[in-house]
């Protein structure tokens, strides 16, 4: 057993319990990147909205030019958003361009390859057609009235292009979640500084930032606060007052005599869920509420960091934008042996090769340090290795987690 460690499933569970969608919001169609629908999208227009040509040609009627030798008789054109008024009688053509209206009479579209101009005028066929040759039906992509993105749709490329299509200049979408990030250690200071001695880095709210601002979230940084109760106290209140959902906090979250940063949260007023899960790296990880907002401490070393941001950070703001909670892990094949497992469940940093017989190689990396970004950076997945895991060899089935 894992003893007094939470474990890791549980752990998700509790921070994702009761969690309500933020508000919705409408935003223009060009800022939506990314969003997620709150409501359905369904089409304000049919698409195509007339019978259309889908070829530079001729209308022409199919029986007409069922069999050769054939001479027609062009008695109008028909340009793209212009409509040819009259109808196309026996023996009679409308020069038509891709995407113009199918004239009346004509049900077939004579490639303009297929196609010669006599010296007279009229236009010879040089191949029969068939009914409905080139022509697409009103209404083949969707009918207005089709709901065609479902509210939790995340506005990609191609969902950004079908909602323009569907004839919406502004779509309704749920708001950001705000999560506000806290750094805490007397020794970090920001990247591009002149570092004094004994100072460190902070890197880590970079990484959790650009986590959030990828899920679709807001990052709030309040920078970094030095092992000071009054001034953590302080920022603590300016989170508040941000109206974050989630407060974020880096470090301080173990056992040394610096780390109070839980101590100074519950006297704000938060009730503390758990603290410390069974889990390498991400042992002392803290889950509490402070009044609507959620708070998540985070261990200071960075791979911690990062990784308990993936595990638990990621589907708490899912959660937020109304988004159900889905298992990404898969299968994949170990790519050398590993040893057997402790109590915490463990996430070993690995690289990975997708080979083209379908099978994924997952080979853990020689260094598995929390504090080791460079490990982190280079591995292209986690091998979760279930408390206990007795010792597995090269070859073996394994879970894997891939890394954004
Ligand atoms: N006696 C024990 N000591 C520790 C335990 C334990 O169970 N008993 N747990 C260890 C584990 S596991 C972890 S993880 C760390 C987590 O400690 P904290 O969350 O209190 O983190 P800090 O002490 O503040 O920092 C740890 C390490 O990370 C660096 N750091 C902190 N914040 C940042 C940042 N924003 N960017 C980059 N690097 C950061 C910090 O300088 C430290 O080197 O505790 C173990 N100890
Ligand atoms: O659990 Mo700590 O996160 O290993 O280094």
């Amino acid at each position: 057993m894992a003893g007094d460690l939470l474990p890791v499933g549980d752990a998700i569970a509790r921070v994702t319990q009761d969690v309500e969608p933020t508000s919705a919001e409408t935003v223009p169609l060009g800022a939506a990147l990314n969003r997620v629908l709150a409501e359905p999208l369904a089409a304000r227009r049919t698409q195509p909205p007339f019978d259309v040509s889908a070829m530079d040609g001729y209308a022409v009627r199919a029986a007409d030019v069922a069999a050769l030798p054939v001479l027609l008789t062009q008695i109008g054109a028909a340009p793209a958003g212009h409509a040819f008024a009259g109808t196309v009688g026996p023996d009679q053509t409308v020069r038509i361009f891709t995407g113009a209206p199918v004239p009346d009479g004509a049900d077939a579209i004579l490639l303009q390859e297929d196609a010669v101009v006599e010296a007279d005028g009229r236009i010879r066929a040089t191949e029969t057609v068939r009914p409905r040759q080139h022509i697409r039906a009103k209404g083949l992509d969707f009918v207005e009235g089709d709901i065609l993105l479902p509210p939790g749709a995340r506005l990609g490329m191609r969902q950004l292009t079908l909602a323009a299509a569907l004839n919406h200049g502004e779509v309704p979408v749920r708001s950001r979640p705000r999560v506000a990030i806290i750094a805490t250690g007397d020794e970090l200071v920001a990247p591009g500084s002149e570092l004094g001695p004994h100072q460190i880095v902070a890197s880590n709210s970079f990484g959790i930032a650009a986590l959030v601002e990828l899920l679709g979230g807001t990052a709030i940084d309040l920078g970094i606060v030095p092992d000071d109760r009054a001034k953590l106290a302080a920022t603590i209140n300016r989170a508040t007052a941000s109206g974050a959902d989630i407060l974020v906090t880096l470090g301080g979250a173990s056992v040394g005599e610096h780390d109070f940063v839980r101590e100074v949260l519950v006297e704000r007023g938060m009730k503390l869920d758990f603290w410390k899960i069974a889990m390498r790296p991400g042992k002392p990880l803290m889950f509490g509420r402070l009044g609507p907002m959620r708070v998540l401490g985070l261990p200071g070393n960075p791979v911690s960091s990062l990784v308990c941001g993936l595990l638990f950070l990621k589907p708490l703001i899912q959660r937020l934008l109304g988004l159900p909670l889905v298992d990404e892990s898969e299968m994949a094949e170990l790519g050398g042996a590993i040893a057997a497992n402790d109590r915490r469940q463990d996430y070993v940093r690995a690289s990975l090769v997708d080979l083209p017989d379908g099978r994924h190689i997952a080979t853990p990396l020689p260094r598995q340090d929390s504090s080791m970004l460079s490990t982190f950076a280079q591995a292209l997945c986690l091998i979760i290795r279930p408390p206990f895991a007795p010792e597995a060899a090269k070859g073996a089935p394994c879970r894997i987690l891939r890394l954004p």
